[in-house]
């Protein structure tokens, strides 16, 4: 799919947010330059869950959008989820601050500025285009906005980008095959689909007959699962989604069959630690299971998933699972690699990511 190349957008004004701190995790004492990490892709990433309290007051303001919320700290301090429910209230709520297609080619190039100093190379943007159309913002508003941002990064910062259109959960299916018709029919330049939202009580094999168009029309195919749910979520979106890459998988651990499978196929899993920790997935950063999974020969790559809310881009969820699992610089540069050869990058460009990174192994 294509379209006309975007315009670049026109800035606001709104300043980069300084990373802040892994509130209450392991992290290391300095933090290294980005020189010291790998060069990577993001595969995992919700372009809606890099807002940054900031930048929603500056939309906020913008477009005559009122907060719940004083501030951006008070906004920051709700910032505390039980669970992947009580944070899914909070980001669709704040969410709505996103109007125009300048709004998300500034929230699309905030995060990408943010994740190049901290070494992505090349990010894969998931956007919940289902709210903002639910909500009145036009269809290609959203996708001209973001594409302009993902435009305008590759120029700017060298960082090449992909949008998913990612279908939701708690969402009926038939919306989603609708909104798919509606890309399509837009020629948008979309490179894939997924599927996230609420993963315990909604199905994904409802969603069959979208990723089966999808996969038609040559669209990649994520999905999450096995975040919250058991270890059968992950069969559910190979078999009948026909995912390429599931998104967590997580919890697959608990079922060997489920491993053995995605381990002989090689299937990559997107992981998010922080994320898993910040919504109480796993009850702290030690006891993730990501140092069992490397063990057990799953394809993982590290991903931060909702950076904004969860206090971790990226770069620094590397530094906390370095920290927390004394990561060697072989186990961080497979990490790296895998971010590469899981992306839906052509072949040719995932072999000059993979030489970079072992150009990064080999320095060490
Ligand atoms: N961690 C997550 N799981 C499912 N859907 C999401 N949407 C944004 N973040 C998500
Ligand atoms: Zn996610």
């Amino acid at each position: 799919m294509s379209s006309a190349p975007p315009s670049p957008p026109r800035g606001m004004g709104v300043p980069a947010v300084a990373p802040r701190s892994l509130r209450g995790m392991t992290a290391p004492a300095t933090r290294p330059t980005t020189a010291a990490r790998p060069p990577r892709a993001e595969l995992h990433l919700h372009l809606e869950g890099t807002l940054e309290p900031e930048l929603a007051f500056a939309l906020a303001a913008r477009n005559r959008v009122d907060l719940p919320f004083a501030d951006p700290a008070t906004l920051r301090a709700a910032y505390a989820f039980s669970d992947l429910q009580s944070f899914l209230d909070l980001y669709h709520a704040t969410s709505q601050v996103l109007r125009t297609a300048e709004d998300f080619a500034d929230l699309t190039l905030a995060y990408l500025r943010r994740a190049a100093a901290g070494g992505v190379r090349h990010a894969e943007l998931m956007v919940d285009l289902q709210t903002h159309v639910a909500r009145g913002v036009p269809l290609e508003d959203v996708v001209a906005g973001v594409a302009r941002g993902l435009a305008v990064g590759e120029a700017e910062l060298g960082v090449s980008g992909l949008m998913i259109a990612a279908f939701l959960r708690h969402r009926p299916a038939a919306e989603a095959d609708g909104l798919l018709d509606d890309l399509l029919a837009l020629g948008a330049p979309v490179a894939g689909v997924g599927l996230a939202s609420t993963e315990v009580g909604f199905a994904a094999a409802p969603f069959a007959p979208a990723f089966a168009k999808a996969a038609a029309h040559g669209l990649r195919r994520t999905a999450h699962a096995a975040e919250e749910g058991p270890a059968w979520h992950v069969t559910e979106v190979l078999d009948a989604l026909g995912a390429e890459r599931v998104d967590h998988g997580i919890r697959a651990l608990e079922d060997a069959e489920v491993v053995a499978r995605l381990v002989r196929e090689q299937v990559p899993l997107t992981v998010c630690p922080v994320s898993n920790v910040r919504l109480g997935a796993v009850a702290s950063l030690g006891e993730h299971p990501l140092p069992a999974m490397l063990a057990a020969g799953l394809n993982v790559s590290l991903n931060s998933d909702d950076p904004s809310y969860f206090g971790g881009y990226v770069d620094e969820v590397d530094d906390a699972v370095t920290a927390a699992f004394g990561l060697t610089r072989d186990q961080r540069a497979d990490l790296a690699a895998a971010s590469f050869r899981g992306s839906f990058l052509p072949a040719e460009q995932v072999a000059r990511h993979v030489a970079a990174v072992e150009e990064w192994r080999a320095a060490g």
